[in-house]
């Protein structure tokens, strides 16, 4: 047996090293295949840390979307005539936003590799904007005025501001000599007085980071932790068009209390852990419905008020919800509604640069998932003044669901200013999830969002690619984007 064997292996060295040869260079190839495979697909799916080596990895969740559920699917192309359908339950089809999410789906995955690769700018950016948010200087009443100073008719904070960790850390550490009730709006929000006289809005913390808000886009009460994540945001994506917003950890009994206006005082109760609570005066307050500190102390953002020569000028947006169920908008069902915001003469793309701010905005609020921007409000008596992106506390509450229609300005109008264009590309490969965990580790309530959240923000950018590919295929990208002279 063992000659036989031995034989055998003897008679090998003529023909066996063929065979072998051919096998090792299969294996080699299946080897390198799934090589590249693996590559591409860490490369394009993960929350890529690798050019943020100074945080800390962030974790990557592949949490089931329910991306385009939210919206219901017909049948009916983008381009039918206006009218209203109801679909067997008797619900309102939103012709305009379900088809949309339906061509939108497959544009996803067929544009997944070309947006795979990584920007060699973007380690750059994120360390200048990380530097800025530390603080330089110690707490001082006296930047209120380096930040008054800052407000520009297109900016709230200008693209080179090392002073702004200084800022942030003064609006969470600064003695709060007054707090009032907040006029304006329908949420529980204080205003507060700054030693110096800077105002500021305090929003508090009415969830734990992890909870979800089912229901309608612009379910539940505002998120504090929403606030602070927009403001970062914005930055990362040069938008600076958010109010200056910090995250303050409130002694109630200490700093509210003895400098808080009688009716607002009036509204202060514990409740039965002893944790004091207060409720306010505003169309959605009662005394069922405090917020409550954690024994004393209240978590919350501190949004800081515009200057006061500053005067807002108000707008109901083109897009606004109906806030119904049963009752769809006009953008909603019609098909060429961009073609009737434009004659409009404020939307006019040759009369200014409202129509690309709002896209600007729809962007912007599809990352955050904010629902709610039925108004907005821009700088009065100025040319050329931005839509500001105040009041983002209805966003990021719900991590698994992406509502498509929030992009209805960009894929109805399929024009974007290509200033945001070049810098939404600097995110490129699911880099922006991670870059937002890396400034909001600069933050005093880390971590701000959950990496949930995080990951939808990368999954919600792939969305916006593919959008503008949906225009790029349909009117070409020269026509596309526009270089307005504003950004
Ligand atoms: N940082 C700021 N500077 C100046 N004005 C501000 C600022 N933040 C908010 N405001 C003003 O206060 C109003 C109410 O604020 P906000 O929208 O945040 O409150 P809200 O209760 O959520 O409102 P709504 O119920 O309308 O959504 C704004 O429309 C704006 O006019
Ligand atoms: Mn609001």
């Amino acid at each position: 047996m063992s000659s036989m064997g031995i034989s055998r292996n003897r008679k090998g060295p003529d023909k066996i090293p063929r065979h072998r040869g051919l096998f090792l260079s299969l294996f080699l190839l299946i080897i390198l295949v799934l090589m590249v495979n693996f590559y591409f697909a860490f490369v394009m799916n993960s929350d890529s840390n690798k050019l943020l080596s100074q945080t800390e990895p962030s974790k990557i969740f592949y949490a089931q979307s329910k991306v385009f559920s939210s919206t219901i699917r017909n049948v009916i192309l983008l381009d039918s005539p206006v009218k209203e359908n109801y679909n067997s339950v008797g619900n309102i089809i939103r012709n305009a936003s379900s088809d949309f999410s339906f061509k939108i789906e497959t544009l996803v995955k067929k544009i997944s590799f070309k947006y795979s690769k990584l920007s060699p700018f973007l380690h750059n950016e994120i360390s200048k904007l990380w530097t800025y948010l530390q603080p330089s200087v110690g707490t001082s009443t006296q930047l209120w005025s380096v930040a008054k100073e800052w407000v520009g008719a297109r900016n709230i904070v200008p693209a080179q501001a090392p002073l702004l960790g200084s800022v942030l850390k003064t609006m969470s550490f600064a003695k709060i000599v007054k707090a009032q009730n907040a006029p304006g709006g329908t949420q529980l929000k204080l205003l507060i007085t700054f030693e110096g006289g800077q105002q500021a809005l305090f929003k508090p913390q009415w969830y734990k980071r992890d909870e979800v808000i089912e229901g309608p886009v612009y379910s539940g009460k505002d998120r504090h932790n929403a606030e602070v994540a927009a403001f970062h945001l914005a930055l990362l994506l040069g938008l600076r068009r958010v109010p200056i917003t910090a995250a303050r950890k409130i002694n109630l009994h200490t700093e509210i209390m003895p400098v808080a206006s009688k009716s607002l005082l009036k509204t202060f109760t514990v409740d039965g852990k002893n944790n004091t609570c207060f409720y306010g005066t505003c169309h959605y307050c009662s005394r069922s419905d405090a917020v409550c500190g954690n024994k004393v102390w209240l978590e919350g953002a501190v949004i800081l008020m515009l200057p006061s020569n500053f005067k807002l000028k108000h707008f109901r947006s083109p897009w606004q919800r109906t806030y119904k169920e049963n009752k769809a908008a006009k953008w909603e069902i019609e098909s060429n509604y961009c073609e009737s915001v434009k004659s409009n003469k404020i939307y006019n793309p040759q009369s200014g640069p409202r129509l690309l701010d709002l896209i600007d905005a729809a962007i912007f609020d599809f990352l955050i998932d904010n629902g709610d921007r039925h108004h907005y409000e821009v700088r009065g008596n100025v040319s050329g003044a931005a839509v500001l992106f105040i009041d983002n506390g209805k966003s990021f509450g719900h991590p698994f669901q992406d509502h498509l229609d929030i992009l209805a300005p960009l894929y109805q109008c399929c024009v974007l200013r290509k200033t945001t264009w070049e810098r939404l590309l600097l995110f490129a490969g699911g880099t922006l999830g991670a870059a937002l965990e890396k400034l909001l580790t600069t933050s005093s309530i880390t971590p701000v969002l959950t990496s949930f959240h995080l990951t939808a923000v990368n999954r919600r950018l792939r969305a916006i690619y593919a959008t503008a590919e949906f225009c790029f295929q349909k009117y070409g990208i020269a026509h596309v984007l526009t270089d307005d002279g504003y950004r």
